[in-house]
């Protein structure tokens, strides 16, 4: 291994150009060498003042480019299953955004990949595990301080949708954060799910279910409640509030700076999780770099991905019923522990 981590980076989108900054500005140990992306003016744009970076349209291509050592998937989710299997075959450790595969034949057709290789090479984007407020929530339920976990009351909200954003997103996109927040927390599986919605918001572009209500139950015995909207036009803001046997803990909600002025007291609301969650993204990404430069992969696995898109799909087929859905999660295969 060189002793900067050649990065190639898939995707130069929303996501892919802050990781690039992220890679070249904050984190250190790593520097990014490729990066794909079909639409090569905007590569080129995230890659501007970035020395010796080679620009592709395809990602075998980006992948098969001088020093890469390591990859970052983020192009859309539909694309990840390609990325993943392409990476594996080259035996290149990988850090994949979230959806891992939003579709679950997929999620498990790259969980064989892995299998088959015999030691993990993916982690998956689940940033919120990286937070300090999610850490500390999770310390304080492994404490046990406050009792056995009853419920989770989940709020998770955006200013407003991309171009393109579907029904079925609202769970396998942005729910599955919470998805994998609530397996993490809990230490339980999701096992059923129910999706109720109310009449859609004004501000949600035409035909679009939002906001959304989605009802998980768990195998230790606890419910989980999201509340998600994804046009809510006034800010960022993303809760989690544990009701446990003996007292509750609630994060999400004093991220920002209070501003008191012209007899007003005020707080500034993130607009977009770029904000919100930056410090998590910058320690995700330093974790990743710092683990594969010790041949070591950590955080969300690949089984984690799956389990994420499995039960995200029990909740599309939820949302499509109107009933409630069984979540029918094989069992976790030895390498994932
Ligand atoms: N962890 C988090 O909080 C967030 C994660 N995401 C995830 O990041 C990923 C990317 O999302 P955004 O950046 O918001 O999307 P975006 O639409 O802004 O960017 C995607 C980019 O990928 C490119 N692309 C399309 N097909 C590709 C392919 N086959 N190979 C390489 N590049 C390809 C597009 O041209 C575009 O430049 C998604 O998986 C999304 O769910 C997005 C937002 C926040
Ligand atoms: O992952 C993300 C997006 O893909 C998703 O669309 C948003 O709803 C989430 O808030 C964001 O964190």
């Amino acid at each position: 291994m060189s002793e900067l981590l050649g990065v190639a980076v898939l995707g130069a989108g929303h996501m892919g150009a802050d990781h690039i900054r992220r890679l070249d500005r904050v984190v250190s140990g790593a520097r990014v060498v490729a990066v794909a992306d079909p639409d090569p003016e905007r590569a080129r744009r995230a890659v501007a003042g970035i020395d010796g970076v080679a620009v592709r349209a395809e990602v075998r291509d980006a992948l098969a480019a001088p020093g890469v050592e390591a990859v970052l998937i983020a192009s859309p989710g539909p694309a990840h299953e390609e990325a993943l299997l392409a990476a594996f075959e080259r035996g290149l450790p990988v850090l994949c955004e979230k959806p891992m595969v939003p579709d679950p034949a997929g999620a498990l057709r790259v969980v064989e990949a892995e299998a088959r290789l015999g030691r993990r090479l993916a982690q998956i984007g689940f940033m919120r595990r990286y937070d300090a407020e999610y850490r500390q929530l999770k310390s304080l339920l492994d404490e046990g301080g406050l009792g056995r976990p009853l419920m989770l009351h989940c709020v998770h909200r955006n200013v407003s949708s991309p171009p393109g954003f579907t029904s079925a997103m609202l769970i396998d996109s942005s729910v599955s954060h919470e998805i994998d927040a609530a397996r993490w927390l809990l230490g339980q599986e999701l096992t059923a799910v129910t999706v109720l919605r109310p009449r859609p918001s004004a501000g949600a572009p035409e035909g679009l279910l939002d906001p959304q209500f989605v009802l998980f139950e768990t195998d230790g015995g606890a419910l989980v409640d999201v509340e998600v909207f994804v046009n809510c036009g006034f800010g960022y803001q993303v809760r989690c509030e544990a009701v446990c046997e003996t007292g509750s803990a609630r994060i999400g909600e004093e991220q920002a700076v209070r501003v008191t002025a012209r007899a007003a007291d005020r707080r500034a609301v993130p607009q977009d999780y770029l904000v919100r969650f930056a410090d998590a993204y910058d320690r995700e990404v330093q974790a990743w770099v710092d683990a594969t430069r010790r041949g070591r992969v950590t955080g969300p696995s690949a089984w984690d991905g799956y389990a994420a898109s499995v039960v995200a799909g029990a909740g599309v087929r939820a949302l499509e019923t109107g009933g409630r859905v069984a979540v029918d999660l094989p069992r976790r295969p030895a390498l994932y522990g």
